[in-house]
């Protein structure tokens, strides 16, 4: 109910807001009418810019990624994001807008609305703001005067790639390479994805070829940019400033869970798998600066805790990913080997798949959510009641390289597991060396 509440509201605000924004657009639209080329467009922009000065000195980092990618690297792409937006800092009033989830190529649920979705759904923004301001979009749009972002920077590689076979980190405005995914209106606004908000607008798109980490972009958007507010697009270009360090670790421990997830988890967990923190000794803080469970602490709840990640893995016939009776073989061994009598599988095994997987392991519990929870939670939703449970399990084996898999890695490093019973992977069925993943231990 409470997430029923939650996202009503925001749909009424998104109706008034684009009853304004239309408003807007056509009062500028009036008074840009006679602006024929792009000089005098750009002209009559400096003088009658529509985004409305904020009452204080904020300027505002927006970001998005390449359609294709999937949910938790998006999160992985948050972090990079959060470290620029720390650097930025240190030299003006800058806030990292959260740009809303929807779309994604592998929420494939059908007749279940997902676009415009704030993280407060997935992700408790408290504990964002706890490390880095962060504000949702709407609230962006809201604080800004309008549906307007002032400059769209494109990321994109160097069309030379290296010189002489060289590493070196660099940034320049560049022609850009590929198409652009914006088009200009009749207005010469740029209209383009935007989460799925059809009334924004960009007032300027250039491209920017960049090469590692993603503080360098930093001196330029303070030393080369007027814009009050910065959207960088293919944002994953740039790389983390410092993996897996101090500050990583602080950005990914703030990235909790929404509650409503984690207690839909939790009940799960107590229901189906005789699993609650106090036996499996997985204590949690509401308060993540104030959580720190030791390594090797946590005991896990009695079963193996699974990911299995299908669809487009094997459909490339990768020779790391197993074959569903490698898969089944594995986990049976390891139920033995660890004395569990229990397995959770998280998976997104299509129905032919699901159906073979029960025959061939019968024992295999699931968070199979109903239709209305699934248009509640959404697909997103249940993604982190399935990593949210296979974090809390004794034993955890996922999938190589799925950024699925690390995601529960790092969920499990919080909790104080200790490293041999979280980094673990299936082998492909002919894979002659099968190298377990990297144990990234947490730093406070
Ligand atoms: C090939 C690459 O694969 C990468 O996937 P990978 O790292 O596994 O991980 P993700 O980026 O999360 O993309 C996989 C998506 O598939 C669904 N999914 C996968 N496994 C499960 C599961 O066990 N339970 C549930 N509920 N959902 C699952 C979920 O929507 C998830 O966000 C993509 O991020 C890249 O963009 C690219 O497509």
């Amino acid at each position: 109910m409470a997430n029923r509440r939650g996202t009503a509201v925001p749909l009424i605000f998104h109706h008034i807001l684009r009853y304004f924004s239309v408003l807007i657009l056509s009062v500028l639209s009036y008074n840009l009418n006679s602006a024929s080329d792009d000089d005098a467009f750009r002209a009559g922009q400096s003088m009658l810019s529509p985004v409305a000065a904020p009452s204080r000195d904020v300027r505002y980092l927006l970001y998005d990624v390449n359609p294709p990618e999937g949910f938790n690297l998006r999160r992985d792409v948050y972090i990079r994001m959060a470290s620029l937006l720390k650097t930025l800092r240190k030299e003006g009033d800058w806030v990292l807008v959260l740009p809303p989830w929807g779309r994604l190529y592998h929420w494939q649920s059908p007749d279940i609305h997902q676009v415009r979705i704030p993280w407060g759904e997935f992700f408790s923004v408290t504990s964002l703001q706890a490390k880095i301001p962060v504000i949702e979009y709407e609230e962006f749009i809201a604080e800004s005067g309008g549906p307007f972002i002032d400059q769209i920077l494109v990321l994109q590689s160097y069309a030379e790639g290296w010189t002489d076979g060289k590493w070196e980190e660099k940034v320049d405005e560049r022609p850009c390479i590929e198409r652009l995914m914006y088009s200009k209106d009749k207005q010469n606004y740029y209209r383009g994805w935007f989460w799925g908000y059809e009334e924004t607008r960009a007032l300027n798109v250039t491209c920017l070829s960049a090469q590692g980490h993603a503080s360098i972009l930093a001196p330029f958007l303070q030393n080369n940019l007027s814009a009050t507010s910065v959207m960088l697009d293919r944002a994953e270009t740039v790389l983390h400033d410092h993996y897996a360090g101090k500050d990583y670790w602080d950005t990914r421990r703030s990235m909790v869970f929404a509650k409503h997830l984690r207690i839909i988890g939790d009940e799960f967990r107590a229901k189906y798998l005789n699993s609650t923190d106090k036996q499996d000794q997985t204590p949690y803080n509401e308060d993540w600066t104030q959580m720190k469970n030791r390594l090797g602490s946590a005991k896990g709840g009695p079963y193996l805790g699974v990911h299995l990640r299908r669809k487009d893995f094997i459909w490339g016939h990768r020779e790391d990913v197993p074959s569903l009776n490698g898969a089944v073989k594995k986990i049976q061994s390891l139920m033995k080997k660890h004395k569990l009598q229990q397995v959770f599988v998280a998976t997104d095994a299509d129905e032919e798949e699901l159906a073979k997987l029960k025959r061939m392991l019968p024992e295999m519990v699931r968070y199979e959510p109903t239709w209305e929870d699934l248009e509640l939670l959404k697909d997103g939703g249940v993604a982190i009641i399935d990593q949210w449970i296979c974090a809390h399990a004794r034993f955890f084996i996922g999938t190589s390289v799925s950024t699925f898999s690390f995601r529960i890695h790092e969920e499990r490093e919080i909790l104080g597991f200790d490293p041999k019973t979280t980094y673990n992977r299936f082998c492909g069925d002919d894979e002659n060396e099968c190298e377990q993943p990297t144990h990234w231990k947490i730093v406070y």
